[in-house]
Protein backbone atom coordinates (compact mmCIF):
# COMPACT_ATOMS: atom_id res chain seq x y z
CA UNK A 1 0.00 0.00 0.00
CA UNK A 2 1.60 3.06 -1.00
CA UNK A 3 2.72 5.82 1.82
CA UNK A 4 0.67 8.91 0.21
CA UNK A 5 -2.36 6.45 -0.98
CA UNK A 6 -5.42 7.22 0.98
CA UNK A 7 -8.26 5.27 1.23
CA UNK A 8 -11.47 7.52 1.24
CA UNK A 9 -13.33 5.21 3.41
CA UNK A 10 -10.87 6.18 6.42
CA UNK A 11 -12.04 10.33 5.53
CA UNK A 12 -15.45 11.24 6.70
CA UNK A 13 -16.66 14.29 4.85
CA UNK A 14 -17.57 17.75 7.07
CA UNK A 15 -18.51 20.94 6.06
CA UNK A 16 -17.72 22.85 2.82
CA UNK A 17 -14.71 25.34 3.77
CA UNK A 18 -14.58 27.17 -0.07
CA UNK A 19 -14.21 26.28 -3.17
CA UNK A 20 -12.15 27.03 -5.61
CA UNK A 21 -11.64 27.03 -9.72
CA UNK A 22 -9.75 23.36 -8.92
CA UNK A 23 -12.54 22.32 -7.14
CA UNK A 24 -14.16 22.38 -3.67
CA UNK A 25 -12.33 22.22 -0.40
CA UNK A 26 -14.40 20.22 2.78
CA UNK A 27 -13.32 20.01 6.28
CA UNK A 28 -13.12 16.15 7.15
CA UNK A 29 -12.28 13.81 10.09
CA UNK A 30 -9.36 10.67 8.96
CA UNK A 31 -9.59 7.90 10.80
CA UNK A 32 -12.25 9.21 12.81
CA UNK A 33 -9.71 11.21 14.67
CA UNK A 34 -7.77 13.56 12.69
CA UNK A 35 -8.57 16.47 11.15
CA UNK A 36 -7.69 17.18 7.49
CA UNK A 37 -9.46 19.33 4.46
CA UNK A 38 -10.01 17.37 1.20
CA UNK A 39 -9.78 19.14 -2.25
CA UNK A 40 -11.94 17.32 -4.34
CA UNK A 41 -10.15 17.94 -7.87
CA UNK A 42 -12.95 18.57 -9.92
CA UNK A 43 -12.31 17.06 -13.34
CA UNK A 44 -10.41 17.70 -16.04
CA UNK A 45 -8.93 21.22 -13.91
CA UNK A 46 -5.33 18.98 -13.73
CA UNK A 47 -3.25 16.91 -15.05
CA UNK A 48 -3.69 14.22 -12.53
CA UNK A 49 -1.67 11.53 -12.96
CA UNK A 50 1.40 13.86 -12.73
CA UNK A 51 -0.19 15.38 -9.62
CA UNK A 52 -0.14 12.35 -8.21
CA UNK A 53 3.19 11.37 -9.06
CA UNK A 54 4.56 14.81 -7.64
CA UNK A 55 2.49 13.87 -4.50
CA UNK A 56 5.47 11.66 -3.17
CA UNK A 57 7.80 14.20 -3.32
CA UNK A 58 5.25 16.63 -1.80
CA UNK A 59 4.72 14.38 1.51
CA UNK A 60 8.35 14.09 2.12
CA UNK A 61 8.29 17.88 2.02
CA UNK A 62 7.73 18.86 5.81
CA UNK A 63 7.75 22.09 7.67
CA UNK A 64 6.35 23.40 10.31
CA UNK A 65 5.82 26.93 8.32
CA UNK A 66 4.32 23.96 5.03
CA UNK A 67 0.76 22.75 5.60
CA UNK A 68 1.67 18.97 5.38
CA UNK A 69 0.26 17.05 2.37
CA UNK A 70 -1.40 13.92 4.00
CA UNK A 71 -1.93 12.19 1.03
CA UNK A 72 -4.18 11.31 -1.62
CA UNK A 73 -6.96 8.88 -2.77
CA UNK A 74 -6.31 8.45 -6.38
CA UNK A 75 -8.28 5.67 -7.22
CA UNK A 76 -11.82 7.36 -7.95
CA UNK A 77 -12.29 10.41 -9.91
CA UNK A 78 -12.55 12.85 -8.76
CA UNK A 79 -8.99 12.46 -7.22
CA UNK A 80 -8.98 13.96 -3.47
CA UNK A 81 -6.20 15.88 -2.32
CA UNK A 82 -5.77 15.76 1.93
CA UNK A 83 -4.10 18.24 4.31
CA UNK A 84 -3.92 19.04 7.30
CA UNK A 85 -6.60 21.03 8.57
CA UNK A 86 -5.96 25.25 9.55
CA UNK A 87 -8.66 26.49 11.85
CA UNK A 88 -8.57 30.06 10.93
CA UNK A 89 -8.29 29.27 6.75
CA UNK A 90 -6.62 31.72 4.13
CA UNK A 91 -4.27 34.22 4.76
CA UNK A 92 -5.98 36.61 3.04
CA UNK A 93 -9.11 36.46 4.41
CA UNK A 94 -7.71 36.17 8.29
CA UNK A 95 -6.01 39.90 7.39
CA UNK A 96 -9.44 41.60 5.89
CA UNK A 97 -11.28 39.88 8.97
CA UNK A 98 -9.18 41.24 11.69
CA UNK A 99 -8.17 44.27 9.99
CA UNK A 100 -8.98 46.45 13.28
CA UNK A 101 -6.74 44.66 16.01
CA UNK A 102 -3.95 43.45 13.24
CA UNK A 103 -3.62 47.07 11.51
CA UNK A 104 -2.27 48.37 15.09
CA UNK A 105 -0.04 45.00 15.76
CA UNK A 106 3.11 45.48 13.64
CA UNK A 107 4.87 42.61 15.50
CA UNK A 108 2.11 40.28 14.67
CA UNK A 109 2.23 41.24 11.19
CA UNK A 110 5.69 40.75 10.63
CA UNK A 111 5.60 37.78 12.80
CA UNK A 112 3.29 36.52 10.15
CA UNK A 113 5.67 37.63 7.52
CA UNK A 114 8.83 35.59 8.85
CA UNK A 115 6.86 32.33 9.69
CA UNK A 116 6.46 32.59 5.49
CA UNK A 117 9.97 33.61 4.61
CA UNK A 118 10.88 30.12 7.30
CA UNK A 119 8.33 27.68 4.86
CA UNK A 120 9.85 29.65 1.58
CA UNK A 121 13.34 29.17 2.72
CA UNK A 122 12.83 25.51 3.17
CA UNK A 123 11.52 25.05 0.03
CA UNK A 124 14.45 26.93 -1.55
CA UNK A 125 16.84 24.42 0.06
CA UNK A 126 14.98 21.70 -1.36
CA UNK A 127 14.78 23.40 -4.99
CA UNK A 128 11.15 23.34 -5.01
CA UNK A 129 9.56 26.52 -6.59
CA UNK A 130 6.35 27.38 -5.27
CA UNK A 131 4.86 29.60 -8.52
CA UNK A 132 1.55 30.97 -7.05
CA UNK A 133 3.21 32.77 -3.34
CA UNK A 134 0.43 35.06 -2.25
CA UNK A 135 -1.64 35.56 1.00
CA UNK A 136 -4.49 33.69 -0.67
CA UNK A 137 -2.10 30.53 -0.81
CA UNK A 138 -1.32 31.01 2.56
CA UNK A 139 -3.31 29.22 5.92
CA UNK A 140 -3.70 30.77 9.18
CA UNK A 141 -4.33 27.81 12.36
CA UNK A 142 -4.05 28.03 15.60
CA UNK A 143 -2.06 30.67 17.90
CA UNK A 144 -1.04 32.55 14.88
CA UNK A 145 0.45 29.75 12.91
CA UNK A 146 0.87 31.07 9.21
CA UNK A 147 1.62 28.21 6.69
CA UNK A 148 2.70 27.98 3.07
CA UNK A 149 0.10 25.89 0.85
CA UNK A 150 -0.46 25.26 -2.62
CA UNK A 151 3.47 25.18 -3.45
CA UNK A 152 4.01 23.32 -6.85
CA UNK A 153 0.28 22.53 -7.88
CA UNK A 154 0.32 25.35 -10.22
CA UNK A 155 2.59 23.15 -12.32
CA UNK A 156 -0.27 20.61 -12.63
CA UNK A 157 -3.40 22.98 -13.88
CA UNK A 158 -5.07 22.42 -17.39
CA UNK A 159 -6.56 25.70 -18.01
CA UNK A 160 -4.15 27.81 -19.72
CA UNK A 161 -6.17 31.01 -18.68
CA UNK A 162 -3.99 30.51 -15.46
CA UNK A 163 -0.60 29.08 -16.88
CA UNK A 164 0.16 31.23 -19.32
CA UNK A 165 1.51 34.90 -18.63
CA UNK A 166 -1.10 35.93 -20.71
CA UNK A 167 -3.97 34.43 -19.70
CA UNK A 168 -6.14 35.88 -17.55
CA UNK A 169 -6.43 34.00 -14.69
CA UNK A 170 -2.74 34.48 -14.27
CA UNK A 171 -1.74 35.85 -11.19
CA UNK A 172 -0.11 39.25 -12.83
CA UNK A 173 -0.11 41.33 -10.26
CA UNK A 174 2.46 38.60 -7.99
CA UNK A 175 5.08 37.74 -11.19
CA UNK A 176 8.31 39.80 -11.94
CA UNK A 177 9.59 40.98 -15.08
CA UNK A 178 10.96 37.58 -16.43
CA UNK A 179 8.19 35.76 -15.66
CA UNK A 180 5.82 38.44 -17.52
CA UNK A 181 8.38 38.25 -20.53
CA UNK A 182 9.81 34.51 -20.05
CA UNK A 183 8.01 32.73 -17.77
CA UNK A 184 11.02 31.92 -16.48
CA UNK A 185 10.01 30.92 -12.68
CA UNK A 186 12.50 30.31 -9.86
CA UNK A 187 12.96 31.02 -5.89
CA UNK A 188 13.70 34.63 -6.79
CA UNK A 189 10.73 34.57 -8.72
CA UNK A 190 9.30 33.45 -5.44
CA UNK A 191 10.72 36.13 -3.28
CA UNK A 192 9.15 38.97 -5.61
CA UNK A 193 6.10 37.63 -4.75
CA UNK A 194 7.17 37.18 -1.26
CA UNK A 195 7.67 40.64 -1.34
CA UNK A 196 4.09 41.47 -2.61
CA UNK A 197 2.97 39.09 -0.14
CA UNK A 198 4.80 41.45 2.60
CA UNK A 199 2.67 44.52 1.22
CA UNK A 200 -0.75 42.23 1.07
CA UNK A 201 -0.21 41.41 4.90
CA UNK A 202 1.18 45.40 5.90
CA UNK A 203 -1.85 46.46 4.13
CA UNK A 204 -4.47 44.06 5.85
CA UNK A 205 -4.82 41.92 2.71
CA UNK A 206 -5.78 45.25 -0.01
CA UNK A 207 -5.41 43.88 -3.64
CA UNK A 208 -2.27 45.38 -4.91
CA UNK A 209 -2.32 48.00 -7.13
CA UNK A 210 -6.06 48.49 -6.60
CA UNK A 211 -8.51 47.69 -9.49
CA UNK A 212 -6.00 48.51 -12.03
CA UNK A 213 -6.13 46.03 -15.07
CA UNK A 214 -3.45 43.42 -16.08
CA UNK A 215 -1.72 45.62 -19.08
CA UNK A 216 -1.31 48.22 -16.94
CA UNK A 217 0.55 46.47 -14.12
CA UNK A 218 2.20 44.57 -16.54
CA UNK A 219 3.51 48.32 -17.80
CA UNK A 220 4.85 49.98 -14.57
CA UNK A 221 6.66 46.58 -13.79
CA UNK A 222 8.31 46.73 -16.76
CA UNK A 223 9.07 50.27 -16.14
CA UNK A 224 10.37 49.33 -12.57
CA UNK A 225 7.50 51.22 -11.07
CA UNK A 226 6.73 49.70 -7.47
CA UNK A 227 3.96 49.08 -4.84
CA UNK A 228 4.04 52.07 -2.30
CA UNK A 229 4.96 51.95 1.22
CA UNK A 230 1.40 51.20 3.07
CA UNK A 231 0.94 53.55 5.39
CA UNK A 232 0.80 50.73 8.76
CA UNK A 233 4.61 49.58 7.57
CA UNK A 234 7.79 50.19 8.98
CA UNK A 235 10.44 52.13 6.60
CA UNK A 236 13.08 48.89 7.16
CA UNK A 237 10.12 46.45 6.02
CA UNK A 238 9.52 48.38 2.92
CA UNK A 239 13.13 48.41 2.34
CA UNK A 240 12.93 44.55 2.44
CA UNK A 241 9.97 44.81 -0.22
CA UNK A 242 11.72 46.71 -2.49
CA UNK A 243 14.67 44.65 -1.93
CA UNK A 244 12.03 41.73 -3.31
CA UNK A 245 11.46 43.56 -6.18
CA UNK A 246 14.92 43.88 -7.96
CA UNK A 247 14.35 44.05 -11.85
CA UNK A 248 16.88 41.08 -12.12
CA UNK A 249 16.39 37.64 -10.25
CA UNK A 250 20.06 37.29 -9.01
CA UNK A 251 19.64 41.06 -7.58
CA UNK A 252 16.97 39.49 -5.22
CA UNK A 253 18.16 38.24 -1.94
CA UNK A 254 17.34 34.46 -0.59
CA UNK A 255 14.90 33.56 1.33
CA UNK A 256 17.62 32.21 3.97
CA UNK A 257 19.10 36.14 3.93
CA UNK A 258 15.91 37.56 3.76
CA UNK A 259 14.88 35.59 7.02
CA UNK A 260 17.78 36.78 8.72
CA UNK A 261 17.22 40.19 7.29
CA UNK A 262 13.32 40.53 8.75
CA UNK A 263 14.67 38.86 12.06
CA UNK A 264 16.75 41.82 12.45
CA UNK A 265 14.05 44.10 11.77
CA UNK A 266 12.09 42.60 14.34
CA UNK A 267 15.00 42.87 16.89
CA UNK A 268 15.57 46.21 15.88
CA UNK A 269 12.02 47.74 15.55
CA UNK A 270 10.18 46.06 18.42
C1 LIG B 1 -11.30 27.28 8.27
O1 LIG B 1 -11.36 27.75 6.95
C2 LIG B 1 -10.59 27.15 6.00
C3 LIG B 1 -9.66 26.15 6.30
C4 LIG B 1 -8.94 25.60 5.24
C5 LIG B 1 -9.14 26.02 3.90
C6 LIG B 1 -10.08 27.05 3.61
C7 LIG B 1 -10.80 27.59 4.67
N1 LIG B 1 -11.73 28.60 4.50
S1 LIG B 1 -11.52 29.86 3.56
C8 LIG B 1 -11.97 29.41 1.98
O2 LIG B 1 -10.14 30.24 3.56
O3 LIG B 1 -12.41 30.87 4.01
C9 LIG B 1 -8.28 25.29 3.06
C10 LIG B 1 -7.55 24.41 3.88
C11 LIG B 1 -6.56 23.40 3.88
N2 LIG B 1 -5.91 22.85 2.82
C12 LIG B 1 -6.35 23.18 1.47
C13 LIG B 1 -5.62 22.33 0.44
C14 LIG B 1 -5.99 21.01 0.19
C15 LIG B 1 -7.06 20.34 1.01
C16 LIG B 1 -5.33 20.28 -0.83
C17 LIG B 1 -4.33 20.88 -1.58
C18 LIG B 1 -3.95 22.17 -1.33
C19 LIG B 1 -4.58 22.90 -0.31
C20 LIG B 1 -4.14 24.31 0.00
N3 LIG B 1 -6.35 23.06 5.16
N4 LIG B 1 -7.21 23.78 5.98
C21 LIG B 1 -7.93 24.59 5.21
Amino acid sequence: HDKWEIDHNELMLLDELGSGQFGVVRRGKWRGSTDVAVKMMKEGTMSEDDFIEEAKVMTKLQHANLVQLYGVCSKNRPIFIVTEYMRHGSLLNYLRRHEQSLATNQGLLLDMCIQVCKGMSYLERHNYIHRDLAARNCLVGTENIVKVADFGLARYVLDDQYTSSGGSKFPIKWAPPEVLNYTRFSSKSDVWAYGVLIWEVFTCGKMPYGRMKNSEVVERVQKGIILDKPKACFKEVYDVMKKCWAPLPESRPSFRILKDTLLNVSQGIL
